[in-house]
């Protein structure tokens, strides 16, 4: 059977400003729960110590929601997101303490080294573990492979292919959990994680399952960053058409999205030109937000701060750069 992630409680949270209040995480925990959703992601959109000021502050301690989480869910298990140096050791632990049951470790797509020790102390301490080799577009299918290589020999047990500026164009997706799946055999699954940027976040997801992948994320209703995630709802339904088992009810699931998750939702992800641009020129789609405030607080273009972050070819945590983008966009200096 096909396992599928909703993380609109993760990626949704760059979409919300990380503003999810415990009623709100109740709610989207229970309905998904009932539609037989087998895992959630809780935590701050930039994961375990996301909340600061680089990245936005928590309405709620993250800790807080996984615990609200956990204590609903009555069949779904509880996962959640690090990225080492925003988060750190301890912070797993408490989350375990918590009840959360599997840790995602994500890196850029090249560093996979520097999660060695978080997917060895979560394997020592009984946790499932994932790994997210992020903004996969930008290196070729053998890289990630030899980086998948490095989290599954670390205790990793599924590597995804995360599409984080929603980029990858079909092929892409294939070529590339293919070129996992050979690397990895036995040792460990291979996984995908899409954005809508291109409006292609179901298709792709559908070739990375025909190319063996067997762990796939969704949001519902796309609740994610830029033009959000893979709808788990159309997801659940497009599966139910092709004969892939989710063990998802999908009337269920799409009464959730749409009764539960979209009034969470500060406004719907928008497919729109700034989306596309991320997706076009390669851009992570959590600077989406970042982008909107130093294109207000500068007083310049955010399409033109978003194309010029993708000619910088940007990484996660690289976000301050936004500004400094901004600040020579208005100064008017010549790139
Ligand atoms: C900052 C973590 C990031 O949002 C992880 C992710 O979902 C992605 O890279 O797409
Ligand atoms: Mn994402």
């Amino acid at each position: 059977m096909l396992r599928i992630t909703d993380t609109s409680l993760r990626d949704g949270s760059h979409h919300k400003r990380h503003q999810f209040t415990a009623d709100e995480v109740r709610s989207i925990v229970a309905a998904l729960d009932d539609a037989g959703v087998p895992v959630i992601e809780v935590t701050h959109g930039d994961g375990l110590g996301g909340s600061s000021f680089t990245y936005g502050f928590s309405k709620t301690p993250e800790q807080e929601l996984i615990s609200v989480a956990v204590r609903t869910a009555r069949n779904a298990k509880i996962a959640f997101l690090m990225l080492p140096g925003v988060g750190v050791k301890d912070d797993i632990l408490v989350a375990q303490d918590n009840g959360a049951s599997i840790c995602r470790i994500a890196t850029h797509c090249t560093e996979a080294d520097i999660a060695v020790q978080h997917f060895g102390l979560a394997r020592e301490r009984g946790l499932e573990t994932v790994g997210f080799l992020m903004m996969a577009h930008s290196q070729p299918p053998e890289v990630i492979a030899r980086q998948g290589r490095i989290m599954a020999d670390a205790g990793c047990q599924c590597v995804y292919v995360v599409d984080s500026a929603g980029a990858l164009v079909l092929e892409q997706v294939s070529d590339r959990v293919s070129a996992l799946v050979a690397e990895l055999g036995a040792d460990a699954e291979a996984g995908f994680h899409g954005h809508e940027n291109l409006g292609l976040s179901v298709a792709n997801s559908i070739a990375a399952i025909r190319a063996g992948a067997r762990q796939i994320d969704g949001s519902a209703r796309r609740f994610g960053a830029g033009a959000g995630n893979t709808a788990t709802e159309a997801l659940v339904g497009v599966c139910d058409k092709l004969g892939i088992e989710t063990g998802i009810d999908f009337f269920k699931i799409v009464d959730a999205a749409e009764d539960v998750v979209l009034p969470a939702m500060p406004e719907e992800c928008k497919l729109d030109r700034m989306a596309l641009l991320m997706g076009y020129a390669g851009v992570y789609s959590s600077f989406l937000k970042h982008a909107y405030r130093q294109a207000e607080r500068y007083g310049v273009s955010g399409a033109e701060i978003l194309v010029q972050a993708g000619e910088r070819k940007l990484v996660g945590g690289q976000e301050d750069q936004l500004a400094d983008i901004a600040i020579n966009l208005a100064a008017k200096v010549p790139r």
